[in-house]
């Protein structure tokens, strides 16, 4: 379990931004040491935000985009190329303007495919990711080189709600989720421990809505309670945020230079 990092930007622009820009160097940097990168993505505004900066950002080219695997956190369980899924909307901001390999992009089953709910969709997608694992990744999920999470107002991370069952998971990597209470009510997420074999975990927070929660989350809240305080990576977690997401942190918790 890695220490959470905090880093503080003056408004949400800025945020996604300077994230885009971590991204792309944390891109570059695992695919110059062994060829290839991995990124789990979320849905939710500010993880759109952060592929939208990207996309608009000038060193994005810098990334071989056939050499990214891509993979999802979470997602809204609908039928394909609905606009609320987060695959619709990640496409949207930046997939689609890149050059990826589409053997590389792991969709997560939508709801008119083979797989009639979403707990058969979860089934086949943690065969999916016990697959891409190696031997070298010690469990059946792949190292991800940085899994991204947006954390909702009650502390949610991906479709992990406080006190549900999916919080709850310790043995599956991914679960189906029946009754959300942010809609759509059925989804599919990863689980804490799936989310935990990843390298780095960045979560994303902007506006005022989150700053009871993220003070949550950081102040030693449990993780059934509050799911982002289980959300951490192996080497390290990084929370990304605005100074409105920011605004309620514990002063001995909040970062020397912020705005
Ligand atoms: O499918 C989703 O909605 C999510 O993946 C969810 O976990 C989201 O990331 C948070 O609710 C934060 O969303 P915002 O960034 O829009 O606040």
């Amino acid at each position: 379990m890695s220490t959470p990092q905090i880093v503080v930007h003056r408004d949400k622009e800025l945020m996604a931004q300077a994230a885009a820009a971590r991204l792309i160097t944390k891109i570059v940097d695992a695919q110059a040491a062994r060829g290839s990168a991995s990124v789990v993505l979320t849905g939710g505004r500010n993880g759109n935000g952060l592929l939208a900066a990207l996309a608009a950002a000038p060193a994005r080219d810098a990334v071989d985009w056939s050499r990214l695997d891509l993979w999802w956190g979470d997602e809204r369980f609908l039928p394909q190329g609905d606009p609320e899924r987060n695959a619709t909307q990640a496409r949207e901001a930046l997939l689609d303007a890149v050059g990826l390999d589409p053997a590389r992009v792991h969709y997560m089953p939508a709801a008119d495919g083979s797989h009639d709910d979403a707990d058969a969709a979860a089934e086949a997608y943690a065969a999916e990711l016990a697959k891409a694992a190696r031997p070298e990744d010690h469990g059946p999920v792949p190292s991800f080189d940085v899994l991204l999470l947006g954390v909702g107002p009650d502390t949610h991370v991906a479709s992990l709600f406080p006190e549900m069952p999916g919080v709850r998971e310790t043995e599956r990597t991914v679960v189906g989720v029946h009754g959300a209470p942010k809609p759509p009510p059925t989804r599919v997420s990863l689980t804490l421990p799936a989310i935990r074999a990843a390298r780095e975990v960045w979560l994303l927070a902007a506006g005022e809505d989150k700053a009871n929660a993220v003070a949550l989350a950081l102040s030693g809240a449990g993780e059934i309670q509050a799911p982002a305080a289980g959300a951490y990576g192996r080497s390290r977690t990084l929370w990304l945020l605005d100074a409105a997401a920011a605004a309620r942190l514990p002063r001995d918790l909040y970062p020397p230079a912020s705005p």
